[in-house]
């Protein structure tokens, strides 16, 4: 099932209540604005590849847990909302999450739809009688003209970890990152604003309680090799993900945690 929002100014965001993930974002008078991959599986139980798919309860394989965690492959349920341009789901621990990981919690995502902006909002509350820790993020597909034109802005001087060689504590010395071939990057504690030029628009990226930020092109060698990425895909995608990876989560009882981010676009480099 897919909810639609549309603003009186002809933008326009749809979100697949599987995953409770974004698979659609245009801004008004703009193109579509995220990737995704024609052919994304449709299996139940398996994310689409592209748009933003929820990760949580865990990270990529940095934990015991199934990868990327199970909220992106769990079925949301979408809540009364009283805004027309914002969309609101949630998810409760269930026989299924509980298998997996052992603790009650109820999470939310709100999506909020504006002329030029896209505001996904992530919560979790811990409703169990014991603390538990997560990591998580919005695992956002940007679609891109070309990977090789793509420059992404405001970096410089942050550290990450480059997942492709398994490195830890590198830096960014690039003001101005360049995606050729594989990349795949936890940038932690970076900057809350992010922005990724093209020929034709600026899109910048704002982050608000997520510490960490992950870059990610498969590049065309590893892009192959998944099934769900149509062919030559990885040149029309860049992931730009806000997370919360390097320090978890660690929420008490009864506690919740926000976290957000923003997008806004800009048809030429004029500055927002
Ligand atoms: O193929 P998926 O399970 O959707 O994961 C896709 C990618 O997600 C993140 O960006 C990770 O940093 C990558 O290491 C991973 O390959």
């Amino acid at each position: 099932m897919i909810t639609t929002l549309r603003t009186a100014d002809g933008a326009q965001v749809q979100i697949a209540h599987n995953g409770a993930q974004v698979i659609s974002w245009i801004p008004a008078n703009q193109p579509e604005q995220l990737f995704l991959s024609k052919t994304s599986s449709s299996d139940a139980g398996a994310a689409l590849r592209g748009g933003v798919p929820v990760i949580f309860p865990q990270f990529a394989s940095l934990g015991l847990l199934p990868k990327h965690g199970f909220a992106r492959t769990q079925l949301w349920h979408k809540r009364a909302s009283d805004h027309p341009d914002r969309a609101v789901f949630e998810l409760r621990d269930n026989e299924i999450t509980r298998a997996i990981w052992p603790h009650a919690f109820w999470a939310e995502l709100t999506v909020t739809l504006s002329g030029a902006e896209l505001e996904i909002e992530l919560a979790i509350h811990n409703t169990g009688n014991t603390e538990f820790s997560f990591t998580c993020a919005l695992h956002t597909y940007l679609r891109v003209e070309h990977i090789e034109q793509v420059r992404v802005i405001g970096l410089q001087g942050t550290h990450y970890r480059d997942s492709v060689i398994g490195v830890e504590n590198c830096v960014e010395m690039d003001e101005v990152l360049t995606i050729h071939g594989q990349v795949d990057r936890i940038y932690m504690n970076a900057p809350t604003r992010l922005d990724v030029q093209q020929a034709r628009q600026r899109l910048a990226v704002f982050s608000n309680g997520f510490a960490d930020a992950v870059v990610w092109n498969p590049g065309a060698e590893l892009g192959r090799t998944l099934a769900d990425l149509e062919p030559n895909g990885y040149e029309r995608m860049l992931c730009v993900e806000a997370a919360a990876i390097a320090e978890p989560i660690c929420l008490p009882i009864d506690a919740t945690w926000r976290a957000s981010q923003r997008l806004v676009v800009q048809p030429s480099a004029r500055s927002i």
